[in-house]
């Protein structure tokens, strides 16, 4: 059965954007499938599902890396996705974004998707202000992207070049770049895991402010099992290329990673993942 993928992200980031950010051509640049209205943020009223993933199999040669994998988000849901290195969790991501085609199953994304990576894959030849407004289709793209850097706290390096920025300005411009896109799912690949602890906890709170002031679907790769505990609504655990473990979290936020039902649930996921509390396997 053939993957169907939005267009949202490929028609802005896989044309344009994907050779940059991937090192290389995407192998499908398009297929066309626009975003349909009624799905930006203020239409998500409706429960419908930002992502439906239904029996996703990726294989890589012999080797089943998703198999018949089921998922399904809901509109302005924030569901972290923890698993071993090699458990396929950026596999999922890159599938969800429509930047790997190679896949069966079926794979259905309401509106648009924007991704922010590890690293933050700034073009260094442009500006930061070029670099968020990249590939943005519609009016006053640079206006948009000034907007969105200054709600990231970014306002006074716009018009800096990326190599002056430290990790965590250069986080913070890819932050901007994928929330000028007004995505109805958000993307993100262990985008906090090379920055310093402090830096990372400040990320936290920002990326919860966003989060609360546009609820775009949420879907973040991590390792840090505390980052998913105070962050998001439900917390996956990735293994045997299927969503083996879940937890929802309902203590309201801010959260703090002392309070009693963290602290269970924190042994609950180590233990999904196979894990002792002392960090031993
Ligand atoms: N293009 C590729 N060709 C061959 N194998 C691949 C390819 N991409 C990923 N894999 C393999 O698929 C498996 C899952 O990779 P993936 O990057 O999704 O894991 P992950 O859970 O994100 O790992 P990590 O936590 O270490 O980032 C790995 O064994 C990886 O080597």
């Amino acid at each position: 059965m053939a993957a169907r993928v939005p267009g949202g992200l490929t028609g802005e980031l896989a044309g344009e954007l994907a050779d940059e950010l991937n090192g290389g051509p995407s192998s499908e640049p398009s297929r066309g499938l626009s975003s349909e209205p009624g799905d930006r943020p203020s239409d998500r009223l409706s429960h419908r599902p930002a992502a439906a993933v239904r029996q996703l199999t990726r294989r890589f040669g012999d080797r089943t890396v998703l198999d018949r994998l089921d998922l399904e988000i809901a509109g302005g849901e924030f569901v972290a996705l923890l698993g071993r290195s090699g458990s396929g969790k950026s596999t999922l991501l890159r599938a969800l974004a429509g930047l790997d085609q190679e896949i069966d199953g079926s794979l259905t994304v309401a509106g648009s998707v924007a991704v922010a990576f590890q690293e933050p894959r700034l073009v260094p030849w442009k500006r930061v202000r070029a670099n968020v407004a990249l590939g943005l289709g519609g009016p006053d793209p640079l206006d948009r992207a000034d907007t969105a850097l200054a709600e990231v706290g970014l306002a006074e390096r716009s018009g800096a070049w990326p190599l002056t920025l430290s990790g965590g300005e250069a986080q913070r411009a890819s932050l901007a770049r994928a929330l000028v896109r007004e995505p109805s799912l958000l993307l993100l690949d262990e985008p906090f895991s090379a920055l310093d602890a402090l830096t990372r906890i400040t990320m936290h709170g920002l990326v919860l402010e966003l989060w609360a002031a546009h609820r775009p679907a949420v879907l973040l790769v991590t390792h840090d099992v505390d980052e998913a505990l105070l962050l998001a609504d439900r917390v996956l655990v990735l293994d045997a290329g299927r969503v083996a473990h879940e937890t929802v979290i309902t203590t309201p936020r801010p959260r703090h990673r002392d309070h009693p039902d963290l602290i269970a649930l924190r042994a609950t996921l180590l233990a999904a993942l196979g894990v002792s509390p002392e960090g031993t396997t």
